[in-house]
Formats: structure tokens, sequence, C-alpha cells
């Protein structure tokens, strides 16, 4: 065979690899005109390599970021060296839809992509290569475990039958209160709050309707408060809020309110409408108390005090 046939063979081959090749393959000239679309290119964007040819990428594809991928490309050209982007830090380039069944759970392909440089034989860039890598598995993998994290972390820090902060990170708060109000002396309020008589309600109604009652007080107190109070769950059927820039006279409304609400709600539990009420403590942080643990127990015994004075009633510290 003769050399120069070789050659064409080993070019025929060499075409047919490219554009079978699981990476889409794109060259443009200097004017973002379309000189070369493989097959990855042809079936993911529905637009064949002869209806493109010639043709300006933006044209076609209007959502590709002009300004940012000509910026890429000047600078690819001028310094004659490759350029790269992943999906972290663009998605994807071209909009092509997610076809992979196992990461269904994706829209858009995530892609990096590579820019190269083409030379010509007088060594001046000519035409500029992009290269498009479908990452979606990975993307995906990647998202799938932050969600997860994501979750765990919320997970942990919240109580699973009301959504509230759990005690633990709910006294976390209370304690940077304190030192924030030791810091800027503004005033702040506690309130500790607790179902009467629930023991009864588990009694009469059973512990899963006792879980309903819980959860329309944690419902019930949140839709009656501000973005910046926090609310937690102190206990099985206690609950605490910090109320921050309020003074006790300001908290004594606002529990006032929530105590009303309760009084009057009813639940509508599987097994019978239930009415119950709450009693509730608050202490405004005042020069005293030593530390959060000392304010907490101001709120506590406001509290006690409620359940001793007949309950359904809210008691302010003195
Ligand atoms: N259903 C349900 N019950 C709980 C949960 N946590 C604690 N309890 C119950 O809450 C009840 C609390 O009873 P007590 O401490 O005697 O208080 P109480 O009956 O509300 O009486 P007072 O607070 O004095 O008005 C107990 O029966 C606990 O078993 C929970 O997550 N779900």
């Amino acid at each position: 065979m003769a050399i120069d046939e070789l050659e064409a063979q080993s070019f025929h081959w060499l075409v047919d690899m490219l554009e079978s090749v699981e990476v889409g393959l794109v060259v443009l000239d200097l004017e973002f005109r379309v000189q070369a679309w493989n097959g990855f290119m042809e079936n993911h964007s529905g637009i064949t390599a002869s209806k493109i040819r010639n043709r300006v990428l933006f044209e076609l594809f209007p959502d590709i970021p002009e300004a940012w991928l000509t910026r890429k490309v000047d600078s690819v050209a001028l310094l004659n060296t490759r350029a790269f982007t992943s999906w972290e830090q663009r998605p994807y380039l071209f909009k092509f839809r997610n076809t992979r069944p196992i990461t269904g759970t994706e829209d858009y392909m995530f892609q990096n992509l590579t820019i190269s440089p083409l030379s010509g034989t007088t060594g001046q860039v000519e035409k500029i290569c992009l290269m498009v890598y479908d990452v979606t598995d990975i993307a995906s993998g990647k998202r799938a475990l932050e969600r997860a994290n994501e979750q765990l972390a919320k997970l942990s820090m919240t109580d699973r039958l009301t959504g509230l902060l759990n005690r633990g990170t709910w006294e976390n708060l209370v304690d940077a209160e304190f030192e924030r109000y030791r810091r800027y002396n503004q005033a702040t309020s506690l309130v500790m709050f607790d179902i009467d008589f629930f023991k009864k309600v588990n009694d009469n109604y059973g512990h899963l309707a006792g879980d309903e009652v819980i959860k329309d007080t944690a419902a019930t107190t949140k839709t009656n408060l501000r973005q910046s109070d926090s609310i937690g769950r102190y206990g099985g059927e206690e609950f605490g809020i910090v109320l921050p820039e309020t003074d006790a006279e300001g908290a004594r409304i606002i529990c006032e309110r929530i105590r009303e609400s309760i009084e009057h709600s009813v639940v509508q539990t599987s097994v019978a409408p239930i009415r119950y009420t709450v009693s509730v403590g608050i202490a405004q942080l005042g020069d005293k108390p030593k530390s959060y643990m000392e304010w907490l127990q101001q709120a506590d015994k406001a509290l006690y005090a409620a359940k001793k004075g007949g309950r359904n009633r809210v008691v302010v510290f003195e």
C-alpha cells in the first residue's frame, strides 16, 4: 500500500474515532463560526454538523453566556494555552437534557469544558477546540452527598417530632444571647412553657394523639413569633423561647397571644378533637444571673408559679 494511501486510511479512522467518542468536540474559528461538530454534539443538540457548519455558535445557542465564552476564548488564543472550567464553576455550557437513566434526578447534563488553541502551519492560533465532557454522574453524586450532609446537619440540630431546635442547640442559643446581653445590655427575655395536664392527654387519647398535640403547640407558637425569636423543644411537653430585644412586658404580650391561640384551638387528632392549655414563665435578663443556667432557672420558677397559680396563665419572674 502506498504511503499516501496509508495516511488517508489512518486519517479516516481518526475522524471516525472523533465522530463516535463520548466527548463533545467543537471546532470554532476566531469569529465563533462552527467548523467541526462531532457525533456527540449532534446527538445531544439534535443539530447536524452540516446544518451548523459556518454558523455563529451564539445564534444557535442563545443560552450560552457570550461575554464569558468570548473572554475565555480570547485569552486561549492570545496565550496559546488551554483553559478548563468545571461544572462546579458553571454547570454546563450547552444546555443539553440529561438522558442518563441512573442520574435521572438532574434535568440537564453537567459538563466540564476544555478550551484548546489549534494552530495553523505558521504556528498562529487559527481555530479553537471546545471539548465537552459529560460529568452528570459525578456531579449528581456529589450534589446528592451535599444534600444528605445538609440534611444530617439539620437533623442533628432539630427535634424530629416538631422540627423545632432540639434542647442542645436551643441551649447554645440561650448561652449566646446571655453573652450578647453582657456586652450590649439590650433587653432580652426568656420564656419556658409547658402543656397543662399533658399526662391526661396521653392517658385519655393515647401517645400518638399526644404527639399531635405537641406538634400543634410547636406550629401555633411558631406562627406567633418573629423570625429572630428562637424556639426549641426543651423536654417532652416543655418548650423554650428566646426573645431578643424584648423586655418582660413585650414578652408577656407575645406569650398571652400564644396562650390564647392555644386555648382557643382544637387539635383534630385521629382519635378525637382535643383542646388544651399551656402555662408560661418569663424571665427578662438582668444583672443577677451569673450564667445562662441561672437565667433558665428564673424562667422555670415563673413557669412553676404559673402552674401553681392555676395553670393556663403567664407569669413574669420578679
Ligand atoms: N405523647 C407524648 N408524650 C410525651 C412526650 N414526652 C413526654 N410526654 C409525656 O408528657 C407527660 C408529662 O407529664 P407531667 O410532667 O406529669 O406533666 P403534666 O401532666 O403536663 O402536668 P402539669 O405540667 O403539671 O400540668 C408524661 O406523661 C410524659 O410521658 C412525647 O414526646 N410524646
